[in-house]
């Protein structure tokens, strides 16, 4: 496998807006090393979920190309895995059988002791081996969500694509997802590229933070590499001098980018007040949560 596995060149896109056609995103490059999770962050509207929609080919870029595992990207196909905000499972199937449909895909000819087995092995790993028989509606969200991430991985796709997957969860379940996302990626290793609002979630989880210019005509701005030893816990990052180093950088660059409007709004003020989670007064004592933008 090339150590470039994903390798997003010269991307632009436009879409039709109130006051005419827009260029979103334009001349956006990243390349994506096999195995490497990657955080992508910047202002909420600069384009990241239409790159990560253009990565899973269900938008196409006006100019450009993405290459996965050296095949040109031209349409959705099983080699990208999905998770949104919501799990999206189908209800009315158990956890467990909504794992095996990922199990049967990537493994048709084990037995079916060896798939069941396979699909247990995830909720396992995602701490549900005990609620496998519940259907979705008898999970909460966070449940639900941990059932999506089990069924993303037992896909074994070549690139995990993330749309702020916990987004919508408080922030006490968020932090216990960010462990379980940690420990099925430190198991899997899966290649992932994940858009998150939280720089915290970022640091903690990525190798490396890529950072986006506000849109239109957003792209890379400036990319982080995120040099914490793993396995990372959130205590040992909030002790560390090199995580507060890395705070920073990101926040000046959004806050460098707000400015970049006319000035910002309340909005805007707000925003990045929610991707800080501490005050740099308080920084020692933060806690990496997960609180929603
Ligand atoms: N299918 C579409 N048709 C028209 N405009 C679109 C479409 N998809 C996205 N856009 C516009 O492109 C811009 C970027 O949207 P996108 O959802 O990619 O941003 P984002 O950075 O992911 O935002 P957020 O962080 O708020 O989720 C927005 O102005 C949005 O309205």
């Amino acid at each position: 496998m090339s150590a470039r596995h994903l390798v997003l060149s010269g991307i632009a896109k436009s879409f039709d807006g109130p006051s005419g056609r827009q260029r979103v995103v334009d001349g956006f490059d990243l390349e994506v090393e096999a195995r490497e999770l990657v955080a992508l962050i910047g202002h909420s509207g600069c384009g990241k979920s239409t790159v990560l929609s253009m990565v899973a080919g269900l938008t196409k870029p006006d100019v450009g190309s993405i290459v996965l595992g050296g095949r040109a990207v031209k349409d959705p196909g099983p080699d990208r895995g999905m998770v949104f905000q919501s799990a999206c499972l189908l209800p009315w199937m158990t956890a467990l059988q909504n794992v095996l449909l990922a199990v049967e895909q990537v493994m048709p000819s084990a037995t079916r002791a060896q798939q069941r087995a396979s699909a247990m092995h995830y909720l396992e790993l995602v701490g549900l081996d005990d609620a496998a028989a519940r259907k979705p509606a008898e999970l909460s969200m966070g449940m639900r969500q941990r059932v999506g991430l089990a069924r993303a991985f037992a896909c074994r796709p070549d690139v995990l694509l993330l749309d702020e997957p916990f987004g919508m969860l408080d922030s006490i379940t968020r932090m216990e997802l960010q462990d379980v996302l940690l420990s099925l990626w430190s198991e899997h290793r899966i290649t992932a590229l994940m858009v998150t609002h939280d720089v915290d979630e970022a640091l903690l989880l990525s190798d490396r933070v890529v950072m986006m210019t506000s849109g239109p005509h957003a792209h890379v701005g400036e990319i982080l590499e995120v040099a914490l030893e793993r396995p990372r816990n959130r205590r040992m990052l909030v002790e560390d001098a090199r995580f507060d180093a890395m705070r920073e950088r990101v926040i000046g660059f959004l806050e460098e980018r707000a400015g970049h409007h006319a000035a910002p709004t309340d909005e805007e003020r707000d925003e990045l007040e929610s991707l800080s989670l501490a005050e740099p007064s308080s920084k020692a004592e933060a806690t990496i949560s997960g609180s929603a933008p």
